[in-house]
């Protein structure tokens, strides 16, 4: 007798891998579901690096589009994706366990040496590009754009000697016998939200199935880390194309949250970090006050260099 769920989610094959995930965890309730294709302006333009494109939501409007006009029930995200402050008439309605949030370096070379003078990494990110600078300054770094199977054929092509990767997607999509280095999240802190799944809906969706579907796919332990990241990210003024990072941790025994957050200059030579802990009830408030630091400290001028050197200075 119950409705048919409609699932919508971004056609690459990893989208499509969390939009299965969600309809099995879905069926396993007991719920009927249909799975929508929807493609967005992040999957047709892949000529320019992210933070050229420009507009936030890259990968998401089109289907708060379908949201919005009924056409789907539910828009499916790589939480990562999900910019910092979303519509009113949008909200999100759960976040999924989250995978192990490290970033990893991905190579057909089974012996890759990440101290090799010379040695080229692909990536799009400006938080790794950044982090690679200061870190691996060895290393230079090549434009990666498209999903993952059109980085890997880039790779494959001889592009790059090594792609910077998410391990969750890496993971997802069954290729972690190429990883040949799992980057330390200390460092290489990932970016707001990495390996969770983000659940969108409208706000007047149906209350009695917003609950059912909060109850079905939503990880309380997961969804406190990343109001904690997102909260960071939007003192942050962030979106995709600033180098900021954030990863909020659960203390199990105090249940306290743990945030690491921070900002990187473009060339890596700037590196702002804070990490404070709050309880639980105050996740938002921790993220709020992390960036704030961040910001005092410097990080409004790291920002405003950021944007200068974009040409974005608009007096
Ligand atoms: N827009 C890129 C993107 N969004 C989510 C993932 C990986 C999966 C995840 O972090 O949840 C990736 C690819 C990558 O960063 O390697």
């Amino acid at each position: 007798m119950s409705r048919i769920i409609r699932i919508g989610t971004r056609g690459s094959k990893l989208a499509l891998w969390q939009a299965h995930h969600v309809e099995a965890c879905l069926q396993q309730a007991g719920l009927a579901t249909e799975i929508v294709i929807i493609t967005t302006k992040g999957d047709v333009v892949l000529d320019r690096s992210l933070d050229k494109i420009g507009a936030k939501g890259v990968f998401t409007e089109e289907l708060e589009v379908g949201l919005r006009t009924g056409h789907i029930d539910i828009a499916v995200h790589s939480a990562k994706d999900v910019q910092s402050s979303i519509p009113d008439d949008l909200e999100l309605l759960a976040f999924m366990e989250r995978e192990q949030v490290n970033d990893v370096v991905v190579s057909f070379q089974t012996d890759l040496d990440l101290q090799r003078p010379g040695l080229v990494l692909g990536t799009s990110s400006t938080r790794r590009k950044a982090m690679l600078k200061r870190f691996l300054p060895n290393a230079t770094t090549a434009e990666a754009r498209g999903n993952l199977q059109t980085r890997l054929r880039k790779l494959e092509e001889g592009q790059y000697d090594a792609l910077v990767l998410a391990y969750a997607g890496v993971h997802r999509m069954q290729y972690d016998g190429l990883i040949r280095h799992v980057l330390p999240e200390t460092r290489f802190v990932p970016a707001t939200g990495q390996g969770s799944v983000a659940i969108e809906c409208a706000r007047n969706l149906e209350s009695a199935l917003k609950a059912e579907l909060n109850r079905i796919l939503n990880h309380p332990a997961t969804h406190l880390c990343l109001t904690a990241e997102r909260a960071f990210l939007r003192t942050m003024e962030g979106g995709c194309s600033i180098p900021s990072f954030a990863l909020a941790t659960l203390d199990a025994a105090t249940g306290a949250v743990r945030l690491h957050g921070g900002l990187i200059s473009l060339d890596g030579t700037e590196l702002l970090e804070e990490t404070q802990q709050a309880d639980a009830s105050q996740a938002d408030a921790l993220g709020v006050q992390v960036a704030e630091r961040i910001l005092a400290r410097g990080g409004r001028q790291i920002l405003e260099s950021i944007r200068q050197q974009r040409g974005e200075n608009v007096a």
